[in-house]
C-alpha cells in the first residue's frame, strides 16, 4: 500500500471566510490536577490559536484557581468526576475533546477518558490517555474512528507491543510506516506516531509521513510539551471541523512550521503564538 507525503500542498484551506464562533467549533481540553495544568493550558493554547471558536479547559475544582490565573481567552470549566463530565457533554456544540496531557493515571483520570470514548465526539487521545488504554482492554475496544492516538514511541510500545517490536531504534520510514497502519486497522482510530519523522495511518490504510528532515529539519522540537501542543492543534481542526486524519496531517505541517519559524531557543510555549506568522505565510 502506498505512503503519500504531508507537504504544504497537501493542505486543506485554513482560512475563516465568515460566520460566528460556534460555526468553527467548541473544544473541550481536560486538564490534571494542581501542579500538573500546564500541559493541558498549552493544548486550549494551541486549539485557540489554531482557530476553534471557543475552547474550554476542563479543571479538577482543586486546580481551578491555578488556571484562572493563567488564561483568559479559554474558558474554565469546573469537572471534577465523570457525572460531571457526562453532563457537560450534554452540549452537543462541544466537537472536539482533548484527554492525555499530565491528566494522571488515577481512577479519575480512567473514568474520564471512558466517558469520553463513550460520548462518540471526535477526540484527540495523548500521553497519560494513551497510557490508561493500554492498561484497560475496555478502553482501548472502546475506541473508534472519530479517535486520533497520539503516541511517541514510549506509548506507542505501550499500546501495541507486538507491533511495535518491528520499531525498535532507527528503524526504517517504511517500516514505521507499517507499523502505524497496523495500528490504526487494530483499534479502529487514526494513529499519529511521533517523532522527527511522523506518521499518520487512519484505520482503513491510507498512510501518510510528514519528514523534519533537510530544509524542514526541527530538532528544537525535542523539548517537553511539544506533544501536547500539537494535540492541542489537532484538537482545534477537529473543532474546525476537519476529519480525524486531515486534522492529524495539518497539525503535523503547523507544528514543525511553527517550529522553524521560531528557530534555536524554541520551547513548547512558544509554538501556539507562531502560528500567526506561518498563518501570514500560508496567505490565509
Ligand atoms: N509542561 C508540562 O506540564 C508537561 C507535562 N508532560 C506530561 O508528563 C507526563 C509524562 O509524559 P512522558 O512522555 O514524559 O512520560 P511517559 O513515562 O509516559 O513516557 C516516557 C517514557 O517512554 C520512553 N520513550 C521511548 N520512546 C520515546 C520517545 N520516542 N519519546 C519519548 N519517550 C520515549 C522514555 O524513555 C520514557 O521512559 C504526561 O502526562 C505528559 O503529558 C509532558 O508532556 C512534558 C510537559
Ligand atoms: N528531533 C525532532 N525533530 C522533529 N520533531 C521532533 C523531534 N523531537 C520531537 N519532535 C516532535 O515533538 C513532539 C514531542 O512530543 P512528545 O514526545 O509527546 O513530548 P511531550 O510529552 O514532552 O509533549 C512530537 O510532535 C515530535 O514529533
Amino acid at each position: 500500500m502506498s505512503t503519500h507525503l504531508i507537504t504544504r500542498d497537501s493542505l486543506p484551506d485554513l482560512g475563516k471566510a465568515a460566520g460566528h464562533k460556534f460555526d468553527y467549533g467548541h473544544a473541550l481540553v481536560l486538564s490534571g490536577g494542581p501542579g500538573r495544568t500546564g500541559a493541558a493550558r498549552m493544548a486550549a493554547r494551541a486549539a485557540l490559536r489554531v482557530g476553534a471558536g471557543l475552547v474550554t479547559l476542563g479543571v479538577p475544582p482543586a486546580a481551578q484557581m491555578e488556571v484562572a490565573a493563567q488564561v483568559t481567552a479559554i474558558m474554565i470549566k469546573r469537572i471534577g468526576d465523570a457525572q460531571a463530565l457526562g453532563d457537560m457533554l450534554q452540549d452537543n456544540r462541544l466537537n472536539a475533546l482533548c484527554a492525555g496531557p499530565a491528566l494522571g493515571l488515577d481512577d479519575r483520570a480512567a473514568d474520564l477518558v471512558r466517558v469520553l470514548l463513550h460520548s462518540g465526539r471526535n477526540c484527540v487521545l495523548d500521553a497519560d490517555a494513551l497510557t490508561l488504554i493500554a492498561r484497560d482492554r475496555a478502553l482501548m475496544q472502546a475506541l473508534h474512528g472519530g479517535c486520533v492516538l497520539t503516541p511517541h514511541g514510549g506509548e506507542f510500545a505501550r499500546l501495541f507491543p507486538d507491533i511495535a517490536e518491528t520499531v525498535q531504534g532507527d528503524a526504517p520510514i517504511a517500516v514505521k510506516a507499517d507499523a502505524t497502519r497496523k495500528a490504526a486497522a487494530r483499534s479502529g482510530a487514526v494513529v499519529l506516531l511521533k517523532g522527527s519523522e511522523t506518521v499518520v495511518a487512519h484505520p482503513g490504510g491510507v498512510c501518510t509521513v510528514h519528514s523534519a528532515t533537510g530544509d524542514r529539519a526541527a530538532p528544537w522540537l525535542a523539548t517537553a510539551g511539544a506533544g501536547d501542543v500539537l494535540a492541542g492543534l489537532i484538537t482545534g481542526l477537529l473543532a474546525r471541523g476537519l476529519a480525524p486524519a486531515e486534522a492529524a496531517k495539518a497539525a503535523t505541517w503547523l507544528h514543525v512550521s511553527c517550529a522553524l519559524h521560531f528557530g534555536p531557543g524554541l520551547i513548547a510555549e512558544d509554538l501556539p503564538d507562531c502560528l500567526p506568522a506561518v498563518f501570514r505565510d500560508l496567505a490565509l
